[in-house]
């Protein structure tokens, strides 16, 4: 009999994130009994992406479950520009509102950078204003995005102290890239950032204690690219059609990774599966993000957040 192949650690993220939005729900409870303030998020659609509807849907949901304030403004896709900025300034006067989040990608005709630049940082809830960006990259405190914060708190519960560790990030993008390798680097980690262009990746990636993947190709990093006893992240959602030949012909679909998982989990130590890995704390960082900007609005010093 052949022994079975080792497996890697399965990090559950939908039952942290889960945790985390109890937390979040708790303290905001103490923050409206003590304050009065009920913490306030607004999320701003434009169009019908169908995909785009359902996180939209989830992230509403998700809000009122833990007792805060949720709008949700769906713009039909063809919007102005002017008009949604109009919708952004009202949103920034309402003192209600602590959190805005404009649902990425926007419609062709608008230019998503001059939304972005519209939002007051102190209620950009996403992480991507441009001060924003530069609070991170500094070091002082500011809205970090949703997602890498996400990771960060799945390696860091899972590791605890990071520092001194190889991290490779594939993928340079501004929502989950580029905040993750700064965040690694906050830690001490030594980063890599990993792109289109980049040579050898197998290579590379056979050094990363840390391996976070955000690429938006199905199941692109195999096994045998994987360090064994790594940590590996996996952010890709990517919709594959279905297994089964009749429902794949109707165009039934599931969701996979940027990671082929099972024969990474042979060889990592530990691994987030998709889904039930990063996109769940994705939502959940996202109320942490809107409890800490309702907090800092009242000038009241949040309560931590951790496990
Ligand atoms: N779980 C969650 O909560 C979230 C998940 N996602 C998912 O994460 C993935 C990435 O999203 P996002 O960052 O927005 O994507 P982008 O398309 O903006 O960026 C993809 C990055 O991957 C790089 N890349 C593309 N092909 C390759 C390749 N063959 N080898 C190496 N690098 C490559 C690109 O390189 P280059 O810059 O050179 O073009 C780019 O930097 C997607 O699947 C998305 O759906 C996104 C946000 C949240
Ligand atoms: N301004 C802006 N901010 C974002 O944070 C943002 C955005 N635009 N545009 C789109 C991406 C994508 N994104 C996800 C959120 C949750 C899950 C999620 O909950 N996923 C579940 C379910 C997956 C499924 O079944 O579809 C899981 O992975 O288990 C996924 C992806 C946020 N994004």
């Amino acid at each position: 009999m052949t022994a079975a192949p080792p497996r890697a650690t399965i990090i559950d993220g939908k039952a942290f994130a889960a945790g985390l939005v109890d937390r979040v729900a708790a303290a905001s409870g103490r923050l409206e009994a003590a304050h009065g303030v009920k913490p306030g998020l607004a999320v701003v659609i434009v169009g019908e992406d169908p995909a785009s509807q359902i996180y939209v849907r989830n992230k509403g949901e998700t809000t009122q479950r833990a007792g805060m304030r949720s709008d949700t403004h769906r713009l039909s896709d063809n919007t102005s520009e002017a008009e949604l900025l109009a919708l952004i300034a009202a949103l920034n006067a309402d003192s209600g509102i602590h959190g805005i989040l404009v649902q990425l990608p926007l419609p062709a005709h608008i230019d998503s950078a001059a939304v972005l630049a519209a939002i007051d940082p102190d209620k950009d809830v996403d992480g991507f204003h441009v001060v924003n960006v530069g609070r991170l990259s500094v070091g002082v405190p500011g809205m970090v995005p949703c997602t890498p914060l996400g990771c960060l708190m799945l390696l860091k519960a899972e590791l605890g102290d990071l520092s001194g560790l190889n991290a490779v990030v594939v993928g340079r993008s501004n929502i989950v890239g580029k905040p993750m390798a700064q965040l690694l680097l906050g830690e001490s980690c030594t980063v890599t950032i990993a792109h289109s262009r980049t040579r050898d990746l197998p290579s590379l990636f056979r050094t990363a204690d840390i391996l976070v993947a955000a690429v938006g190709r199905p199941e692109m990093i195999r096994g045998d690219w994987v360090k064994p006893g790594a940590t590996v992240i996996d952010v890709g959602i990517n919709r594959v059609p279905s297994r089964d030949p009749v429902k794949a012909a109707e165009g039934k679909t599931r969701v996979v990774g940027d990671v082929a998982f099972e024969e990474a989990a042979a060889v990592a130590g530990r691994i987030t599966p998709v889904p039930g890995g990063v996109g769940p704390m994705t939502i959940a960082c996202l109320l942490a993000n809107t409890y800490t900007a309702a907090c800092r609005a009242a000038g009241i010093e949040p309560e931590p957040l951790d496990a």
